[in-house]
């Protein structure tokens, strides 16, 4: 058995091999890849699907003066593993490790950052305009998924870049699949240019014809443009990208580096746009993730045996307990429907569309979309219900505006994967939304801290009429989740804060706190209770309307006061506490503000990056007792190991 991978450490090992070892070197490939994301996690079925593609790639262009740009970037391991970062993987999106996406830090082979869709084009239409100027590059090439190529974002690319005559390549990599199946017009169309191979023949022939006949009379010959343009739209492959300006190429079979080599040769004696529709199997190789891509494409540490995850059953996850409690409010309620952006199984949407076939949406990877469609399903007498990831939602904010809270929509957001996310790093965290939906008139935005209350701001959020916002966290809820009849379901008070440790006058410490870093600081002030401090603790639940009586009543008969919160303190909660401060000339004796300061958080692990943030137990402790000047007593009264 042959062992090239070993002795690549760079590009200039790869070209080094001859074109007929680069199979066998893909075969290493995959074998590496479920080596170590077996143990690590990661995006497996894109990344095995896209092998043969970026060997080819790499093995024919000259990176980094060449230029290749991956779209979303979560199907790069293997452009890593090429560009000398082999040795990498054991750390892949661990704290510390590399990326999971495209870097620009982590090297010069990576162009561009990546890890929302559909951004590759434009990317790549920038990049030659600055060729046109500096001319300081070779070659652009931007891959794009069938999925990505759902975001509205890489039409005004394609559209522009046809519109100038970008000379880029646009390489598809059509495996008929997003993160679940792919939906929309574009899919279905491609998959008449996939399974059409005729299509080429016949166009062939059909051309030769036309060329034969003879051009007789101004009339005739009309007949005959309008024939052929007629003919040509009917049978030119591709023709919808030629329509946009591109050359098309395809459909080329991704798996066959020979072949794709041919084509890039092909491409690069086009002037203008090409388009490269090349056909890959998502999970390539691997037959769990070649039967399972859905179930494949983000995976945890899993047994290469059979697939199997290592991880046990872990408690209901958020997503689930939404699925499941909007499935049965549904049940009750005709009008309610279920919208998801291309994140079926990850926003729990999928159970929902289980349920309620009739009433669930997906619109492809299209927030903004997903937003003013929900607009106009409210408008019609439905009740929507958007779920949409908080990093993702920021794709939808003028909608948010423009569309639902300015009209004032009866509209539900649930922004799932709000807060820290962990192994997807900075460009998946959760944690601006407080700040970009707080100063948006009409909206009303709550924030669960445990299974029992996402049922209830659930229930209080799509029974609200106006547009009404919930986030929660990713991962398991916290708490105890007991499935609730819709029955037993009760509307929260809009604006209605919840006092879990009561405040009464002269407090040492009032912790005023909202979602996920709710009950770490309960556990806090449990500790300093049983210590000898007076601590009260307060869910605000709602970051707007916030709850004035309460916080003013904390403000003024607390020494010490920490706001906790699982998000940027630029503009979220904390903030609204001291512009209440401030609006009211209320003093605050001496204030901590925990949440995430100027800064992107990278990736790792969930619970280690919230340690690291001090939005854990033990964190608000620290700081606790470093406002009451007894920062050395942590470690007595919670030592390192209870976390
Ligand atoms: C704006 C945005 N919305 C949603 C996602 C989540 N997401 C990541 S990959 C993916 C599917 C991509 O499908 P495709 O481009 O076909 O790549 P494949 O995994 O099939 O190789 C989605 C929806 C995202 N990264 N960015
Ligand atoms: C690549 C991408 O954007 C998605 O696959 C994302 O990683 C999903 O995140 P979750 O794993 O939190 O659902
Ligand atoms: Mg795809």
């Amino acid at each position: 058995m042959n062992n090239y991978l070993s002795g690549i450490n760079g590009i200039d090992d790869l070209k080094r091999l001859k074109a007929s070892q680069l199979d066998d070197l893909a075969s290493e490939i995959r074998e590496f890849l479920l080596e170590n994301i077996s143990k690590t996690g990661g995006h497996l079925a894109s990344n095995l699907g896209t092998v043969e593609l970026t060997i080819a790639l790499h093995h024919y262009l000259n990176s980094p003066t060449d230029k290749i740009i991956w779209d979303v970037g979560h199907q790069a391991y293997t452009h890593k593993i090429l560009t000398g970062r082999k040795n990498c993987f054991a750390n892949l999106r661990q704290k510390d490790g590399i990326s999971g996406y495209p870097k620009c830090a982590e090297s010069p082979h990576d162009i561009i950052g990546a890890g929302h869709s559909s951004t590759s084009i434009s990317a790549a239409v920038g990049l030659s305009l600055a060729r046109e100027n500096l001319d300081q590059m070779g070659d652009i090439y931007a891959v794009i998924g069938d999925g990505a190529l759902t975001g509205g974002m890489a039409f005004e690319a394609l559209n522009h870049a046809g519109h100038i005559g970008a000379d880029i390549n646009v390489i598809l990599n059509d495996n008929e699949m997003s993160i679940s199946n792919n939906v929309g017009a574009i899919s279905n169309y491609l998959s008449t240019l996939r399974n059409d191979p005729t299509l080429k023949k016949v166009k062939e022939d059909i051309e030769f014809l036309i060329n034969k006949i003879p051009k007789i009379g101004k009339t005739v010959t009309n007949t005959v443009d309008r024939v052929k343009n007629a003919l040509k739209y009917s049978f030119i492959q591709g023709v919808l990208f030629e329509e946009f300006g591109f050359n098309y190429l395809g459909p080329i079979n991704g798996h066959n580096i020979i072949e794709l080599m041919k084509h890039f040769k092909q491409a690069e004696a086009i002037e203008g746009p090409v388009l490269l529709h090349v056909v890959t199997k998502k999970g390539k190789g691997y037959p769990p993730a070649e039967n399972n891509p859905d179930k494949f494409h983000g995976v945890g540490a899993f047994n290469i045996k059979d697939g199997s995850s290592k991880k046990s059953k872990s408690k209901a996850s958020y997503s689930q307990i939404f699925g499941e409690t909007l499935s049965r409010m549904a049940a009750a309620d005709e009008k309610i429907a279920g919208i998801t952006a291309a994140m079926p199984s990850g926003t729990g949407m999928e159970i929902f569309a289980k349920a309620h076939p009739e009433r669930y949406y997906d619109v492809g990877i299209a927030e903004q979309h997903a937003i003013t469609m929900s607009t106009g399903l409210a408008r019609g007498g439905m009740k929507p219900v958007a779920a949409i990831y908080s990093t993702f939602l920021q794709r939808g904010y003028d909608q948010v505006i423009h569309d639902a809270a300015l009209q004032n929509i009866d509209l539900t957001i649930a922004v799932d994967r709000a807060g820290i996310v962990g192994n997807d790093g900075e460009t998946h965290q959760g944690l601006f939304d407080y700040s970009f939906l707080r100063p948006v008139p009409n909206l009303v935005m709550m924030a669960a801290k445990d299974a029992e209350q996402m049922q209830q701001m659930l229930y209080t959020a799509v029974n609200y009429q106006g547009p009404a916002v919930l986030r929660y966290p990713r991962g398991a809820a916290a708490g105890e989740y007991v499935p609730r009849n819709v029955s037993d379901l009760k509307e929260i008070e809009i604006g209605k804060a919840e006092e879990l440790i009561e405040i009464e006058t002269d407090m040492d410490l009032t912790i005023l706190t909202v979602g996920s870093t709710v009950l770490p600081a309960q556990k806090a002030a449990e500790v300093l209770n049983n210590n000898g401090y007076k601590t009260a603790v307060v869910d605000a639940r709602f970051i707007k309307p916030l709850d004035e009586e309460i916080i003013i009543k904390a403000l003024k008969n607390s020494k010490n006061i920490i706001t906790a919160e699982e998000q940027v303190l630029a503009g979220g909660f904390s903030s609204a506490v001291l512009e209440l401060a401030a609006d009211r000339g209320v003093a605050i004796n001496k204030i901590k503000r925990i949440g995430i300061g100027d800064e992107f958080v990278t990736h790792g692990g969930m619970d280690q990056m919230k340690k690291e943030y001090q939005l854990d137990a033990r964190g608000i402790l620290e700081n606790a007792l470093s406002l009451l000047s007894k920062a050395e007593e942590v470690n007595e009264l919670w030592p390192e190991k209870k976390d």
